[in-house]
């Protein structure tokens, strides 16, 4: 037997490509060999040894009651677990088959708030991808199509799924692979090919949401979206969990519809999480002030997922502004909605089977919520906000009696088993009405048998009780053991008593036994009945769900904006960004902050920031990028005034330093990010650059910081050729070289960030002036920092004679002229040659005959010279050499 168990494990895991194995033995759920090593490492399992054929096998195991919570711990850790139970089978042998797979993605036993996306991404042939999601505990299934690899990777950055089923090409495609794999904390699960095909996946999207869905929600039915949304479908059915029942829509969005958010800016942004990792100090982190995790998840969709659409922006911004002023109304719904359980989840579990007879309960309490949500608010200045329209969205009439149905069913504190009964109420069923009351007579007939017992037959020390081996039984005292009547049957001597039975025991036992079980199966037939309708009700549950999260994350902003002082940004369709007193939504909450403001139109849409290290360059910017990216989640803004002209996408290139620890160049990855933006900002985005170049050599880092300023400037965008038109751009520098663009190109704009020098110490004043900074105080920031004096004194020497030498030196041309370059040997003008890509202007010397041989060497030498990287010292006796050289020349 013991051996036939193993080799029926062995074999059951042979069939799956599931990581471990669960599988039923009696009251168990055992693993064997390799898998009980794994759980017995991750969950501190003992392992005990299996001896079959002369072998002996490590074995762990968890009680059958036990399984679901060591299945999810399983499966937060990342693995994928096949579960198989035991069957009996016909000739009364127990066989065991595998009946669902649990897996990241597809968990519905979820500890976790957040949304859990199983997510399949599929390169279609015209070059698309298609992307699905679906979150199976609440379940919600989008799908879209993207135009490339890196929008692909932004969509799934912003899902943040938990598991990955990546299409066929994918699989192939290290490089998108290896940027998924360093972004995405996902299990890659690899599906048989034939899924994807498209053929295979219409057929199955068809079948599943019906004939014409696809026409219905707008999508091609070539498109890779498909594919991928066939794929995950497959999935999710072959886990065998049902709750592909839950997935009753399928939803298609445009990335259009969002504002395009790379994964660099996401990060950047500190959106959901900082740039140390972590969730605290977030920006999502700072304004959640939800009371429902339903209302978090949306707030947290919002966030990451910005709108272009004013209408419905301006329909949040009307909702969060009658709930901001409205502090009593606003309290009275949060208090509201601290009674809402999860409705999306509930119906999730109802559809899969999982839902207990509490769970339903919460349906109906929660269902209670939408009218409670609708009173508090009629007759209060929020009943002409949109608040009431978004109570109306889901059918109301249909939920109220649904939640009539759970109250006419169930107690109103129902046991976590089903099969115990004491779940209906009276009057619910008949059938089980006349049972309850059969049993209730029974037992009224044993609680009472003993004292009859005592009085007709004059016995002292009798009881009646049950017990497993023994059944029902007349427990007599010793001493008066020999007193019983004739009919009285002994069954057991012990040591004080002796057990007795009667044939009308026995036959009343019977009953009650099969009452008991009669009772049990109709309770559990009518629960189950019960749990489908509410599945049925899915959708219904699913739009109540959404629109009390809605009422939730408008509260929450409502909350955040009133408590903090923010301001209701005006949106426009054209392209200023004017901010009066703007703070930064994060710093703000721990520090005294410094208002700022910030005017960015067409005519002025490039900003040169300048200012010491330290004094709120990037604090400036990114407050910028993220009001913006309030507005258009339908906040309120951290300002005294926002105007906020719609934008399609952010970009944002900021400082590396945790590219370095994952041991990529920083270089690269800064041209990387910077390549991505030159291509994809439109004149309707707003980009963000700070310190672009700083992570090579000063000359090339400066002639990439001018050239790339340049071609932002001109922009790309094919709608406006011709006509220079390129993004909003902030872009903040160390090179004060680069400001000489403020006075040469329309449109830029110098700008700084004030800092006050007395003697050596900076005043960093955090205020925004315009012009360019005087200086950079680098020095300065150093001593701050703790620097020894020798070097900052040192280095102050070395700057005073790198000034100067005017090694580094810009020239700039006429005004208006575009084709300005610095040029580091002949502190000329150059006016005619345009730059030409990186290098611009940092070759014209070579050839000069007016130079010396030892002069061409020397500026030659310099040009080599690698400033960033070559100690000042050494440097600066570079320079010393040099000078000598020339001297004796
Ligand atoms: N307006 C402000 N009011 C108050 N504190 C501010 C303000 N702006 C920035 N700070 C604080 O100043 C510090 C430096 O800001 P930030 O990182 O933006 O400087 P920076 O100029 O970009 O520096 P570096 O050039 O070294 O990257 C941060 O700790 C920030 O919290």
């Amino acid at each position: 037997m013991s051996q036939g168990i193993v080799g029926e494990f062995l074999s059951l895991k042979s069939e799956t490509d599931a990581d471990l194995l669960m599988m039923q033995c009696g009251d168990f759920y055992e693993l064997f060999a390799d898998d009980a090593e794994t759980v017995a490492d991750e969950l501190d399992l003992t392992v005990s040894q299996k001896s079959s054929h002369g072998s002996s096998y490590p074995m762990a195991g968890v009680p059958l009651s036990e399984l679901t919570p060591y299945l999810t711990a399983l499966v937060e850790r990342g693995y994928r677990v096949a579960v198989a139970d035991q069957f009996d089978a016909d000739d009364g042998s127990k066989y065991r088959e595998i009946t669902r797979l649990a897996s990241p993605g597809t968990l519905v036993e979820t500890t976790d708030d957040d949304a859990q996306y199983l997510a399949a991404v599929v390169e279609g042939d015209t070059g698309e991808y298609g992307l699905a999601f679906a979150d199976i505990t609440t379940g919600r299934f989008l799908v879209t199509a993207v135009d490339d690899a890196d929008a692909a990777s932004a969509e799934l950055y912003r899902f943040a799924p938990s598991e990955l089923l990546p299409g066929p090409a994918v699989r192939n495609d290290d490089a998108l692979l290896s940027r998924l794999g360093e972004r995405l904390d996902a299990t890659h699960t690899l599906r048989p090919s034939d899924e994807f095909g498209p053929g295979r996946a219409r057929h199955r999207v068809r079948d599943r949401f019906g004939e014409s869905t696809l026409e219905s929600v707008g999508l091609d039915s070539d498109s890779p979206a498909v594919q991928a949304a066939g794929a995950v479908l497959a999935y999710v059915e072959e886990t065998g969990l049902g709750v592909d029942a839950a997935m009753s829509r399928l939803q298609h969005y445009r990335p259009d519809d969002h504002l395009d958010l790379d994964a660099t800016t996401q990060r950047n942004l500190e959106l959901v999480e900082t740039m140390q990792g972590g969730s605290d100090g977030s920006l999502f982190d700072t304004v959640d002030a939800t009371v429902s995790s339903p209302g978090r998840r949306l707030l947290r969709e919002w966030l990451t997922r910005p709108r272009r659409d004013r209408e419905l922006l301006t329909r949040r911004h009307d909702a969060v502004e009658a709930l901001a002023s409205a502090a009593l109304a606003r309290e009275a719904l949060r208090d509201c909605l601290d009674d809402a359980y999860d409705l999306e989840r509930l119906a999730s579990r109802a559809a899969s089977g999982s839902a207990d007879a509490g769970d339903l309960r919460s349906v109906q309490d929660t269902l209670g919520v939408l009218p409670a949500l609708a009173d508090a608010i009629d007759g209060t200045p929020l009943s002409n906000s949109p608040l009431p329209a978004v109570l109306e969205k889901p059918d109301r009439g249909a939920a109220a009696a649904l939640r009539e149905e759970l109250a006419t069913a169930l107690r109103p504190d129902p046991p976590k088993t089903v099969t115990q009964g004491g779940i209906f109420r009276e009057g619910y069923d008949e059938e089980l009405d006349e049972l309850i009351e059969r049993h209730e007579e029974l037992e009224q007939f044993l609680d009472t048998l003993a004292d009859r017992e005592k009085q007709q037959h004059g016995l002292s020390h009798v009881t009646v009780d049950r017990n497993k081996t023994d059944g029902y039984y007349i427990q007599v005292g010793k001493s008066v053991a020999d007193q019983v009547p004739e009919h009285y049957r002994e069954v057991k001597t012990l040591k004080n008593s002796k057990r007795f039975v009667t044939e009308e025991l026995e036959e009343k036992e019977r009953e009650i036994m099969r009452v008991e079980e009669a009772r049990g199966e109709l309770e559990y037939e009518l629960f189950e009945d019960l749990r489908e309708r509410v599945a049925d009700h899915a959708e219904l549950l699913q739009d109540a769900g959404r629109a009390i999260a809605e009422v939730d994350a408008l509260a929450s902003l409502a909350d955040h904006a009133a408590r903090n002082d923010w301001t209701r940004p005006e949106l426009t369709d054209g392209d200023a960004l004017r901010v009066e007193a703007g703070r930064h939504p994060v710093v703000e909450t721990t520090t005294e902050f410094v208002p700022n403001d910030l005017h960015l139109d067409r005519d002025r849409r490039f900003l040169i920031v300048t200012g010491p290290n330290m004094s709120g360059k990037s604090t400036y910017m990114r407050q910028a990028a993220l009001i913006t990216l309030l507005a258009q989640a339908g906040s309120f803004v951290p300002a005294r005034s926002a105007e906020v002209g719609l934008v399609d996408g952010i970009y944002t290139r900021v400082g590396a330093l945790d590219e370095l620890a994952q041991g990529r160049s920083t270089f690269m990855v800064e041209m990387q990010e910077l390549s991505n933006i030159l291509h994809s900002a439109t004149e309707d985005s707003l980009v963000i650059l700070d310190e672009v170049g700083r992570g090579t050599a000063t000359y090339d880092g400066i002639s990439i910081a001018w050239a790339a300023t340049e071609y932002l400037h001109r922009g790309n965008d094919p709608r406006t050729e011709g006509t220079p038109a390129g993004p909003k751009v902030l872009f903040a520098t160390h090179y004060h070289e680069l400001t000489a663009l403020g006075d040469h190109l329309d449109g830029v704009a110098n700008v700084h960030v004030d800092a006050k020098k007395q003697g050596d110490d900076v005043t960093f004043l955090r205020t925004v002036k315009e012009g360019a900074a005087d200086r950079s105080y680098g020095i300065n920031v150093a001593e701050l920092a703790g620097v020894p004096s020798p070097v900052t004194d040192r280095a102050d020497e070395i700057l005073d004679r790198l000034q100067q030498d005017k090694a580094i030196d810009v020239k700039s041309g006429d005004s208006g002229s575009r084709q300005v370059v610095f040029d580091l040997e002949q502190a000329e003008i150059q006016n005619e040659a345009p730059p030409s890509g990186e290098q611009a202007g940092a070759t014209q010397a070579d050839g000069d005959d007016r130079l010396t041989e030892a002069e061409r060497d020397a500026v030659r030498e310099l040009r080599e010279m690698d400033v960033n990287s070559t100690p000042p010292i050494e440097l600066s006796q570079r320079l010393q050499e040099l000078q000598q050289r020339l001297k004796e020349d």
